[in-house]
């Protein structure tokens, strides 16, 4: 049977009653700015998207081309698409009220815009994140508190990985679907509906160059994996690590797995490498929603409740049973057992 596009599959959900038409109009946006992303990620160095733009971000990192091209791009058709209040990416320093000139609407918008730069110049996949919430009741003009929301409260994340095929994988709270990109038509069709990421894993994925700088329990949970056959697990286990987040969460979406970027001494004082609001939370919000589970290590990650727009959270994510186990490390360590 020939899958259903994803205009299509918003619509029905909408008859259904799951989504109104500003999350339908909202989500359509998005979509089309990734296809915009997806073109230019595609032409590669004939493009002359590659390399850096000679900027830094709020986080202090060198900014490449597409970072800042994928950032304008998700701006541009967004602050025009008359459903949003506010939108806050990981590349501006503070979020951006849709301006009183524009038509407005009810949601705000968080975007990791460029997931994975170190990849881009490598060829290897990269991706885009979002998240969208509620704006408060009475907010017009939304600042950066009205935007920390736990992930919770989210109505609708995705992200797009820019691979061998441009995929969007989205959930509005009633599973978790992927969509491939048909790039003959333009459109984004339906390849996966609900998706189920198995419970169970022997696959996991971690920059093991900071071993040296975990925590203890992380020490003591990797150890064990690596022990193998004879060790406590019984197993041995492989490993990934593309280094771009989107990609390897889609390869857990795909065949279950987990990744982990724990606390470490490097990033202990930030509080952790990735961002809760851009990436910790949306991939959080669709892992749960394929029957997967996220963590700090310490709390589930869809409670935390942010302090800041830019905050950073260790993160566990993937298979459930395999999530547990790596919380359990800790829970243990922190009892003294
Ligand atoms: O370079 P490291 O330490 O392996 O970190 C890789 C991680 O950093 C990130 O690239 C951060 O994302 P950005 O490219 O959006 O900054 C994740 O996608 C990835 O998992
Ligand atoms: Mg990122
Ligand atoms: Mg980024």
């Amino acid at each position: 049977m020939k899958p259903i596009s994803l205009t299509r599959f918003l619509i029905q959900e909408q008859h259904a009653g799951h989504i109104n038409a500003d999350l339908r109009l909202l989500i359509e946006v998005v979509a089309r700015a990734c296809k915009t992303i997806s073109n230019a990620i595609g032409k590669g160095a004939l493009g002359g998207v590659l390399g850096e733009a000679g900027t830094g971000n709020i986080q202090g990192e060198a900014q490449k081309k597409l970072d800042v091209l994928s950032n304008e791009i998700l701006l541009e058709a967004n602050e025009w698409g008359g459903h949003l209040a506010g939108l806050a990416s990981e590349e501006m320093d503070h979020s951006h009220p849709i301006p009183n000139a524009y038509p407005k609407g009810n949601y705000l918008l968080l975007f990791d815009p460029l997931d994975g730069s170190s990849n881009i110049d490598v060829n290897i996949s990269v991706g885009t994140i979002f998240s969208v919430l509620h704006c408060p009741d009475g907010i017009t003009e939304p600042s950066d508190e009205h935007f920390l929301q736990p992930g919770t409260a989210q109505v609708c994340a995705g992200y797009t990985t820019y691979g061998p095929s441009t995929m969007l994988v989205l959930t509005i709270g009633r599973g978790t679907h992927a969509f491939t990109l048909d790039r003959e038509q333009g459109s984004f069709m339906l390849t996966t509906r609900d998706i189920q990421i198995p419970a169970d894993t022997r696959e996991f994925a971690v920059n093991m160059s900071n071993q040296r700088h975990w925590e203890t329990p992380m020490q003591n949970y990797i150890g064990d994996l690596l022990a193998g056959k004879q060790g406590p697990r019984g197993s041995d286990f492989n490993m990934r690590w593309v280094a771009s987040m989107v990609a390897d969460v889609h390869r857990i979406m795909t065949r279950g797995g987990i990744f982990s970027y724990p606390l470490d001494a490097k990033c202990r004082d930030k509080g952790g490498k990735l961002r809760l609001m851009y990436e910790a939370n949306p991939m959080s919000f669709l892992v749960e929603q394929a029957g997967g589970a996220a963590s700090t290590g310490r709390q589930r990650m869809l409670d935390v409740m942010p302090t800041g727009l830019h905050q950073r959270v260790p993160v566990f994510i993937g298979s459930k049973n395999e999530v547990e186990t790596a919380v359990r490390y800790h829970r243990e360590f922190d009892a003294g057992q």
